[in-house]
């Protein structure tokens, strides 16, 4: 293993005793020492050379207590390398003065005339908290780097629609700003990749994307997975934990399914968002948050205020800008496309010989009502090209979907029309959960939003 560097030290007294004795106290510890009595030659010296750690006299002329002088060349050191680790050496009963050079910045002080094995303890804490500074700095910049790789390898968002062309002027109009953006849209309309289009081409995409699901975050863990806690903030709290949201400070929070978010939750997650500020459960710090939001919901926001169920100032704080995603059934001239690019991605990582997909697979593909959209479309690809045998996927290797239509436990004397079937489907499973909207969506396996939408259509 590589041998690590010496430390790189200075030490600053205008004292040639003083600089002497601590020149070699400090080089016995192996460290490289420079000593220097003219604190004008400070601001060369730092610029010139890395120390690792500074050893600073507060008082340079004789008949001065005041420590003016030693402040100055603290703050000109920490004007050229605001990271540097400056330990003062201050006068025996001056502690005052010390105190005040550590809110200038200072890391430590020591006490004159010192004793050796305190002296030495002081700086080796010191250069400990250097390394730690600079492994910090190393993280953030490789952060930085792999967050570049992560949104240049982030899949392309595919449609010549009208309402894909429009969607993507939103996204181009919107990305430049840092306004906030409410994306609607059914499951699997492709919510969180416009999230992420916004942010690769925003001026904050060098910084995280963070995506939060709040459906999933319980009510207990909510201020602690959003703001972070404290170690020992609650009994669970073994260590510090930073917060999503201050993960993402300087780049993008995306909150997924904010619908879903209950009305206790609803007005603290306001609250942050209107202070642009949080606190670490157990902390009393206040911590600045500087993020470009993002939501995203399949819930029925507007209709939803109205019922009372999702607070209006919070709607208003989140959709500066809405971006609605049709479902893919109403924008059928995107499957081609769409089933093309799937085909040739699942043909490559299944390493199957599968080519094409023939004219009738195209119209099966294209009839079928896709309540999942495109992630219903992507899983329906994934399948036939694994149980595929021949270069040409068939209408028979989508037999599966028609399969899965609510057809299949209905009477057979129904009629064979897929919109109708839907429509009784529908109309059965809301008289069966009394007219309860949440019920009759999970039994038929789609969004509340989605069934609204189908009872609006059908006039149920
Ligand atoms: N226009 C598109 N072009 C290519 N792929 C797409 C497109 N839209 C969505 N997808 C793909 O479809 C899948 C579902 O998209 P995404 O997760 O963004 O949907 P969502 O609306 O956020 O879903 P949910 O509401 O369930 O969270 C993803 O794999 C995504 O890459």
């Amino acid at each position: 293993m590589a041998q690590a560097a010496k430390k790189k030290i200075l030490i600053v007294d205008d004292n040639e005793d003083v600089l002497w004795a601590l020149k070699m106290l400090l080089k016995r510890q192996g460290w490289e020492v420079s000593t220097e009595q003219d604190p004008r030659r400070i601001p060369f010296l730092v610029s010139q050379h890395a120390f690792d750690l500074i050893l600073l006299d507060m008082n340079f002329r004789e008949d001065t207590t005041s420590g003016k002088e030693g402040f100055e060349w603290l703050a000109k050191i920490l004007e050229i390398d605001p990271q540097a680790v400056v330990i003062m050496i201050t006068a025996y009963g001056d502690v005052d003065t010390a105190v005040q050079a550590l809110k200038a910045g200072a890391t430590d002080f020591v006490l004159k005339p010192w004793e050796n094995e305190k002296l030495i303890a002081t700086l080796q804490a010191a250069l400990k908290l250097r390394d730690s500074y600079r492994k910090v700095e190393q993280l953030e910049r490789k952060n930085e780097q792999l967050t570049g790789i992560i949104n240049r390898a982030e899949v392309e968002m595919l449609g010549n629609s009208a309402a894909m062309q429009k969607v993507r002027m939103l996204i181009d109009k919107v990305a430049a700003t840092d306004a906030n953006v409410l994306i609607l849209g059914e499951n699997g309309t492709g919510k969180q990749l416009v999230a992420k289009m916004i942010h690769r081409q925003s001026r904050r995409s060098a910084k995280p994307f963070i995506g939060v699901d709040m459906g999933a975050v319980s009510e207990t863990l909510f201020e602690s997975e959003l703001f972070g806690h404290k170690k020992g903030a609650f009994t669970d709290a073994k260590q510090d934990r930073i917060g999503q949201i201050e993960l993402a400070h300087g780049g993008t929070l995306f909150l997924d399914e904010i619908g879903n978010l209950s009305l206790a939750l609803q007005a603290k997650l306001l609250t942050v968002l209107q202070d642009r500020r949080i606190r670490r459960l157990g902390s009393n710090d206040w911590i600045d948050i500087d993020v470009r939001l993002i939501c995203a919901t399949n819930m029925p926001l507007h209709e939803m205020v109205k019922e009372g169920t999702f607070r209006q100032d919070l709607l208003y704080r989140i959709n500066t800008v809405e971006i609605y995603l049709p479902p893919l059934r109403e924008r059928i001239e995107d499957i081609p496309l769409l089933a093309e690019h799937f085909l040739r991605r699942f043909a490559q990582k299944y390493r199957k010989e599968v080519r094409q997909l023939s004219a009738e697979a195209l119209k099966v593909l294209k009839t079928y009502s896709w309540p999942g959209n495109i992630r219903e479309l992507e899983h329906a690809i994934e399948r036939a090209v694994i149980m595929a045998d021949k270069h040409t996927l068939t209408n028979d290797d989508f037999a599966f979907l028609q399969k899965a239509a609510p057809s299949a436990k209905l009477p057979t004397d129904l009629p064979l029309n897929l919109e109708e079937l839907e429509k009784q489907a529908i109309a059965q499973a809301l008289k069966k959960h009394q007219g309860n909207i949440s019920q009759t969506a999970k039994e038929l396996g789609i969004t509340r939003a989605a069934l609204y939408r189908r009872i609006e259509k059908y006039g149920l």
